[in-house]
């Protein structure tokens, strides 16, 4: 299990910092400039934020890691990509549909038409994609982020996919001489927003040191867990069983209310107690008023149960709790309820739907 550990070592606060920043920033050392990421001396990993790091290494703006690509502008790409900006770093952004870039251009992003324009004009490039298919084409399409790259860069796919489509991405990016990394988050929209996001990383280790400090600006932990797909897989179990206990809170929360107890007391109740999360005492009250304000789309949730599922099978590993919840997700998607929070899956289970 040991793959499964976070990297998390104290040390030296400054000299650590300026180390891992030297990679990208103007002050890079004469002896490294010009040569691929990969060559850099290794650093090692650490767990302290860089915005933390920022401050008591008292590094200068100019020192924070620059040319960073973001493509995939959407309710989590949107606030990942604005913590980059605001943490300093020169970040150009492309989407599909160009109007969401318009705010992180007011902040300071630049804007490139094809994501092969931003991977060839950044030393790192994001992807923040709505599923395998959309991450598959933006990284390895006409005008894909591949065709962009060179051996120095870096591409790091933080989209939720599986594995197999991860492998795909990797190989291809791994054509060009650059380096790649698989590293899809957990957390929502606020915790995307609070720069408070779950790294769950694979592929390149090299890369991954070397992003560490812009992982850091975006989220509170990362792990490092070794062979692409790994990260893909960590990904899709966590959200396998998300999915079923959003269904069964669901299930929980309808039932209440039909045997005449008040639900919102039966949040309560279960905020207290061994079965608590954060997720029941953030989306119940909402659930038990029917609104569904979307941090996480359903879709999303169903393609995560779907890709989970097919992980399953593909190990002869029973899943038959994520499944039945899978049906509910797909129920929902069919009356037109894709596009709001996951937790508008309570509505499936409410008769007027099922008619
Ligand atoms: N929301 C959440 O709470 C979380 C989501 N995730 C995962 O993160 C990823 C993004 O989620 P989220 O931001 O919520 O989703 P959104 O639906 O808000 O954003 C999806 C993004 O993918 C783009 N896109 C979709 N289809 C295509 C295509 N065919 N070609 C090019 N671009 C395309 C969209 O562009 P356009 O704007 O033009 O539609 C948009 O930028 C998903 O894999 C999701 O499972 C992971 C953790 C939490
Ligand atoms: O993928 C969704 C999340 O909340 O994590």
């Amino acid at each position: 299990m040991s793959s499964l550990v976070k990297t998390s070592y104290s040390h030296n606060v400054a000299s650590t910092a300026m180390a891992m920043c030297s990679s990208f920033c103007p002050q890079i050392p004469n002896q490294f400039r010009g040569r691929p990421i990969s060559s850099f001396p290794s650093r090692q990993p650490f767990s302290v934020p860089f915005k933390a790091f920022t401050s008591q290494a008292n590094i200068k703006e100019d020192q924070l890691p620059a040319r960073i690509g973001f493509l995939g502008i959407g309710i989590m790409g949107f606030p990942m990509a604005q913590n980059l900006i605001k943490a300093g770093c020169d970040v150009t952004v492309w989407n599909r549909t160009k109007s969401k870039c318009e705010p992180l251009i007011s902040l300071g992003a630049k804007y490139k038409s094809f994501p092969e324009e931003v991977a060839a004009s950044c030393d790192v490039t994001f992807s923040m994609l709505a599923d395998p298919e959309s991450a598959v084409d933006v990284a390895c399409g006409k005008h894909g982020a591949a065709n962009g790259m060179s051996p120095g860069k870096g591409y790091v796919d933080v989209s939720t996919v599986d594995g197999e489509t991860s492998k795909l991405i990797y190989g291809r990016i791994k054509a060009t001489g650059a380096l790649s990394l698989e590293a899809p988050v957990s957390g929502s929209k606020k915790p995307a927003e609070d720069g408070q996001l779950i790294f769950l990383t694979a592929g390149d280790k090299s890369l991954y040191d070397t992003v560490a400090p812009l992982l850091d600006i975006m989220g509170k932990s990362r792990f490092y867990l070794g062979d692409i797909g790994n990260g893909a897989a960590m990904k899709l179990v966590v959200n396998m069983i998300m999915g079923s206990m959003m269904a069964s809170f669901s299930e929980g929360l309808l039932l209440s209310e039909k045997v005449g107890l008040d639900p919102s007391v039966l949040v309560e109740v279960v905020s207290q107690g061994a079965i608590s999360a954060p997720m029941y005492s953030m989306k119940g009250p909402s659930m038990i008023q029917s609104l569904y304000p979307t941090a996480f789309p359903l879709k999303h949730q169903q393609k995560d149960l779907r890709l989970a599922l097919g992980l399953a099978e593909s190990v002869s590993q029973p899943t038959p709790i994520a499944a039945a919840a899978n049906e509910l997700y797909k129920v929902a998607k069919s009356h037109g309820l894709s596009d709001q929070d996951f937790s508008a899956v309570i509505e499936s289970l409410k008769g007027k739907l099922q008619q």
